[in-house]
């Protein structure tokens, strides 16, 4: 693997292989959730869906099974697709089989959303949710804003440089004040969605992205390089943390356009 960036706070990992980038992703969850717990004795993560959460899979297995503390883990979801928990493009769904099944968490420290209304009450309910727990301390509060501040935020990118359910050209990206919003125009399907807003994202203490595959690498360049002001606006390029951290997971394929790529092999 090779780390790249010279802030500390802004770091690109690329990897040779889903394998090393999957065990690099399990060492680096684990050790947010044992500095959280250390620190404030729970861990509050945001899961997406898509490819991220198979990339995950380490976590379900040894050492990680046994060493995470996971009876203090607090699940939360960056976006969901609005349809039931049991269908297949459920984001909870996802999780559930693939992670949450497998590992000792509290299921009354799963925090997913409601499925029996529409977007806009999901979205709703999900705030007052969120704003019990971060009364509650459960979730952390920004010292710059009374965002809630989660420990970990995991997102995927669309090859469209979508972020969770912020996706480009949409009036979403414009909102300031609300923690979660749904949209009902989803170019990805299914069109009804929640998601959290870019200033909750931008509050947390870790944001990671994960992106693998040659399908994505253009994307990934105009996300990360200085490609000038004819940039097209990408969701995942708005990921800037105020005073958190973000780390890009890349496999080689992903990152092979990213300028300097000979330089992050090598280093
Ligand atoms: O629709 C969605 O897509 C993104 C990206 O998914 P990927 O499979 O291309 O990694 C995902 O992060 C988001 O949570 C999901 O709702």
């Amino acid at each position: 693997m090779a780390v790249c960036g010279d802030d500390k706070d802004r770091v690109l990992r690329i990897h040779e292989s889903l394998e090393e980038l999957s065990t690099d992703l399990a060492d680096y969850i684990a050790e947010l959730s044992e500095a959280s717990v250390k620190e404030r004795g729970v861990f509050s993560i945001a899961l997406s869906g898509g490819s991220v959460i198979n990339l995950m899979g380490k976590l379900c297995e040894a050492p990680y099974n046994k060493t995470v503390d996971w009876a203090k883990w607090y699940i939360f979801w960056a976006d969901e697709r609005v349809v039931a928990k049991s269908h297949a493009d459920s984001n909870y769904k996802l999780a559930k089989d693939n992670l949450l099944s497998k590992v000792p968490i509290i299921p009354s420290h799963v925090h997913s959303i409601n499925d029996s209304v529409s977007a806009e009450e999901a979205a709703d309910e999900y705030k007052f949710v969120i704003r019990q727990l971060v009364k509650s301390r459960i979730v952390s509060v920004s010292d710059v804003s009374d965002s809630p501040k989660f420990d970990l935020i995991l997102l995927g990118m669309g090859s469209d440089g979508h972020v969770a359910s912020l996706f480009p050209d949409h009036s979403v990206l414009e909102e300031k004040d609300e923690w979660v919003t749904f949209i009902t125009n989803s170019p990805k399907p299914p069109p009804e969605r929640i998601t959290f807003t870019l200033p909750v994202i931008n509050s947390a203490s870790n944001v990671a992205i994960v992106v693998t595959g040659e399908n994505k690498a253009e994307t990934v360049h105009l996300a990360i390089d200085d490609v000038g002001p004819d940039c097209p606006l990408l969701p995942a390029r708005l990921v800037q943390p105020k005073k958190g951290k973000l780390a890009w997971f890349l496999d080689k394929y992903a990152a092979w356009k990213l300028d300097n790529y000979q330089f992050h092999e090598q280093s």
